[in-house]
């Protein structure tokens, strides 16, 4: 190595405010630009470079050798990983570090920004302002969706920015509803890819895949195969939106920080006949590998992250058909960091929801008798962690609890009568009753208190059943929680108008306030996005190893505890979304709190004030000032 470049690694020792890394992956990398000079001969850093990386983001931890280089044998391929301080064009098209017409003078001259940008400086909240006038300007959702990512690409501190000053108006932009019409239309929207793809071509070099993502430090992976997207269905690769966005969330409504999430979209094929026909499709166009072939992608794949990032890499199963989602939870909660929010996450939120319903309707959880029209993942995980609570809560062995707990799928009421031919997470809800072949018949038959909508069918919850619910409850609790909003089992103004604005309710995605008869009724989100984030923040602050149930019993009752009597005067058994970032510190905190309690928690010491130290870890968009 010439002088020139152990100057050069002089100065990175020194800088670490606008450091990136670079991933020369071509075989005959030899040079690198740095201050928009050519640098020649620097092919690999020294491992003693990344002691100077900004260690606060190591939270819980993480492991030294980052790069793999210090453990690798002889035999070992390696990378030759280096980084570069960014400047001029290089520094506007790094999204991590681009901050636009808010580069001061001074750093317009520093990083060689002079003429690459109109003179007029901006502030950050200006260009917030701006960014927002330019969305509202859109009125498709859809456009909306594609211009706030957009953003993503350009500049990554303005939209968490935009995101996080205006999650209420934004959610359902980058979230549900909007981003599944964006899945359904991924190939035509489709501009930078966002995360990593991990298709059946990959197989055999999954971990070679992982190191070309250029962050070396992920602590969240949220993965899915596509197969149930929403309440859509089998969108095959294209589900990538859903672990963008949820990742969005975890950065914005948790506040882990971005360089720590890794969104994964597993290509097994598809067997949505409508995207083989789709010239834009962007998967593999071939029906879903099943059986051994897939089992043993999805191993390859879990083993190679644990490999590559860790024991504490967090792993978030999303949006898995429910054959593989309970089989996968089962097969790696035991191995690794993860948790199913499809069945952990929704359960979690739907448990709060209860808990705050009852203090405006009255009674305790084991007074309750509960039908859920759908009995998929969300269904029989939400009915499970009411049980456990209630067998908790109640002092009664959880088969009592589960009696109170009915499930209606395609084939009507789930009785020990269907007990052999049931899928297995639904047989511990096989209780004796007459056969009921519809939710009507279901409802007059077993007079529930409260009603759950997990079918992932829109407008299943039909007039007469909703007025069957309302006769003999004052105040009938109803929770539609299928997404996106076409997908609900009812609308709110349904539901308000049918019990004559008796009714609790909340839905998964959000509906608008509706008014009748002159009075305003204020719907609740009973969206996961409550908890995964405040999670996930959890596990990453106390170095958690595992996820034990009792973490989302926990998130549970601190979310129900953060609704107040003015939230619940208003009808409202969640609090505001614009408190998410509070919220997800507290839950964060609990979390951290049980795993640490039952020996899950590896960051020791314990911190004294883990609320405190949740919420000095939450990452803050504020644009950094460079030098
Ligand atoms: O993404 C959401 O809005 C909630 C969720 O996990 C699902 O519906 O699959
Ligand atoms: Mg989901």
């Amino acid at each position: 190595m010439n002088s020139f470049s152990r100057a050069v690694r002089g100065i990175w020792v020194h800088d670490s405010s606008v450091e990136r890394v670079i991933a020369p992956q071509v075989a005959n990398f030899s040079s690198i630009s740095f201050s928009g000079k050519k640098i020649e001969g620097v092919q690999q850093v020294q491992p003693d470079v990344m002691a100077n990386r900004d260690m606060s983001s190591l939270i819980g931890g993480g492991v030294r050798d980052v790069f793999g280089e210090d453990s690798a044998t002889e035999e070992q391929i390696i990378t030759p990983w280096t980084r570069a301080v960014a400047s001029g064009v290089e520094l506007l098209r790094d999204p991590r570090y681009n901050k636009g017409t808010a580069f001061n003078e001074k750093e317009r001259d520093t990083h060689y920004l002079r003429g690459l940008l109109p003179p007029a400086y901006l502030t950050q909240d200006l260009q917030v302002k701006r960014i927002l006038d330019n969305i509202r300007s859109y009125e498709e959702p859809l456009q909306k969706y594609i211009a706030i990512m957009d953003l993503l690409e350009r500049n990554e501190r303005l939209f968490y920015k935009v995101l996080i000053d205006n999650i209420e108006e934004l959610l359902p932009v980058v979230y549900t509803p909007t981003v599944g019409e964006a899945c359904q239309k991924y190939g035509l929207i489709f501009q930078r890819p966002h995360g990593l793809y991990i298709s059946l071509k990959e197989r055999g070099r999954i971990q070679d895949v992982l190191k070309n993502w250029p962050e070396k430090n992920v602590r969240v992976i949220v993965v899915t195969d596509g197969e149930r997207i929403l309440g859509l269905g089998d969108l095959g690769v294209q589900g990538m939106g859903i672990p963008v966005g949820k990742l969005g969330l975890y950065v914005a409504l948790g506040g882990i920080r971005p360089s720590l999430c890794l969104p994964v979209a597993i290509d097994v094929g598809t067997n949505n006949q409508k995207l083989f026909e789709d010239p834009y499709y962007i998967g593999l166009r071939q029906k879903r590998a099943t059986g051994q072939e897939y089992d043993d992608l999805i191993h390859e794949f879990m083993f190679a992250v644990k490999q590559e990032y860790g024991e504490k890499i967090l792993v978030q199963f999303e949006d898995f058909a429910n054959h593989n989602a309970f089989k996968l939870l089962a097969k790696y909660r035991e191995t690794h960091l993860v948790f199913n929010d499809d069945i952990q996450g929704t359960a979690a939120v739907a448990l709060a929801g209860v808990l705050a319903a009852l203090r405006l309707t009255g009674g305790n959880l084991a007074d309750q008798r509960y039908v859920f029209l759908g009995a998929g993942e969300a269904g029989t995980g939400i009915a499970e962690l009411i049980a456990t609570e209630t067998s908790r809560t109640a002092k009664i062995s959880i088969e009592e609890a589960r009696k109170k707990l009915w499930l209606v799928d395609s084939q009507g009421l789930v009785t020990k009568s269907r007990f052999e031919s049931l899928q297995h997470f639904k047989q511990n809800y096989a209780h004796e009753h007459e056969p009921c072949e519809d939710l009507l018949s279901t409802v007059k038959a077993l007079k529930p208190t409260i009603l759950i909508g997990t079918s992932g069918k829109g407008g299943t919850f039909t007039k007469e059943a909703i007025e069957a619910l309302a006769s003999f409850n004052e105040k009938p609790v109803i929770f539609a929680l299928s997404n996106p909003t076409s997908q609900s089992e009812c609308t709110a103004e349904q539901a308000y108008t049918w019990t004559k604005g008796r009714c609790v309710f909340a839905s998964g995605s959000p509906f608008n306030p509706v008014t009748i008869d002159g009075k305003t009724y204020y719907p609740g989100q009973s969206n996961n996005a409550y908890i995964f984030p405040g999670m996930g923040l959890g596990c990453v602050i106390s170095g958690a190893i595992r996820v034990h149930d009792d973490m989302f019993l926990v998130a549970a009752e601190t979310l129900a505890s953060l609704v107040t009597k003015e939230h619940l005067k208003e009808g409202l058994v969640f609090p505001p979304l614009q408190d998410i970032r509070k919220i997800s510190a507290h839950i964060a905190a609990d979390v951290a709190a049980k795993a640490y309690d039952l020996g899950l928690a590896t960051r020791l010491p314990r911190p004294a004030d883990l609320l405190a130290y949740a919420e000095s870890c939450q990452y803050s968009p504020l644009y950094r000032p460079f030098r």
